[in-house]
């Protein structure tokens, strides 16, 4: 079966209901979609140059070394033009970006799994000055950086709140916590501050929402439950696709806790990250929330491995497949 990226997910949206494509037909049923298809779309690669992939391999690898662009051009007998094109073609941003990615997100991972301080988990991943390594990843990961992990289920690498006192004109988008059941807040229940009543700009969406008891246009709720049966569909495809990642990732797991490889692979997901973030920004997705979501992801599936390395220790015998 030959399929591309792009066609499967072509095929699965329009299957799923009309409305993603601004199309009238009838929205199918969960148990309309070709199951077939979802899986083949999880075990699909999508192109990317194999030197392409080394290239990026090789810069996080190495990400937390002291060494400016045209340093790591020059290990790779490139010149930081071509290092440039070759890092934006891989991973749709500059090396600097890409760069301060993997070093951020290894922090983040430093600091949710041991109890370092800042000062010295910022070292780790390359910065002299801690204040300056704040600085930088409280703007990149939209809270400051703390040590230790924090809450009691879930990956730490991205659940931990991140106060930001909202002034009631900031309308910048927060960054999201991915805390389970945690979510932005509502903008339409923004409570008066102390310098006056909320954003009249949010309070504005307060009529588009239907669970408040309103009267709705006829046509506006139609339309709404139309696009609410697509989104239906979708977040079921969703939740089949991560079922079928989780089943793979469970077998990695077993694997490698028989041949005592390492739970977490940093540079697999140095590679993961770069292809997620291209796809993303071809998709017309926010490459970082890519980002965030995959670290989340993976985060738990290093939570399961540890547990599986634990319980072969333990002379817990694998499931038999
Ligand atoms: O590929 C692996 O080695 C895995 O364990 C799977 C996976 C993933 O979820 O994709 C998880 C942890 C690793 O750090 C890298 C990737």
């Amino acid at each position: 079966m030959s399929l591309t990226v792009n066609s499967l997910r072509w095929r699965t949206l329009t299957s799923g209901g009309g409305a993603v494509h601004g199309q009238r037909s009838a929205p199918v049923g969960p148990g309309d979609r070709d199951p077939q298809l979802l899986v083949a779309l999880c075990r699909t690669r999508a192109d990317l140059a194999p030197d392409g992939d080394q290239v990026l391999a090789a810069l996080a690898r190495d990400a937390c070394r002291p060494l400016s662009v045209a340093e790591h051009a020059a290990r790779h007998g490139m010149t930081p033009a071509g290092l440039r094109t070759a890092v934006r073609r891989g991973a749709g941003c500059g090396p600097k970006d890409y760069l301060l990615g993997i070093r951020l997100g290894r922090a983040q991972r430093t600091l949710a799994a041991t109890e370092l301080p800042v000062a010295a988990v910022a070292r780790r991943v390359g910065y002299d000055d801690p204040a300056y390594f704040s600085r930088l990843f409280t703007r990149r990961v939209g809270m400051a950086p703390l040590p230790g992990p924090t809450g009691t289920h879930g990956p730490g690498r991205l659940e931990r709140p991140r106060p930001r006192p909202r002034r009631p004109t900031d309308d910048r988008t927060p960054a999201h916590d991915m805390t389970p059941g945690s979510r932005p807040p509502h903008p339409a229940r923004a409570t008066p501050t102390p310098h006056g009543p909320p954003d009249p700009r949010h309070v504005m969406w307060t009529p588009m929402t239907t669970s408040n008891n309103r009267e709705v246009d006829p046509a506006i709720r139609a339309e709404l439950g139309r696009l609410r049966e697509s989104i239906d569909n979708i977040d079921a495809a969703v939740v089949h696709m991560l079922a079928e990642r989780f089943k793979c990732t469970q077998q990695v797991g077993h694997l490698k806790a028989a041949h005592h490889l390492p739970p977490a692979d940093p540079n697999r997901e140095a590679q993961q990250i770069a292809r997620l973030r291209r796809l993303a920004e071809s998709a017309n997705l926010d490459p970082a929330f890519a980002e965030k979501l995959l670290n989340f992801i993976i985060a738990e599936v290093i939570r399961h491995h540890e547990r599986i390395a634990e319980d072969a220790l333990n002379g817990v015998k694998p499931p038999v497949n």
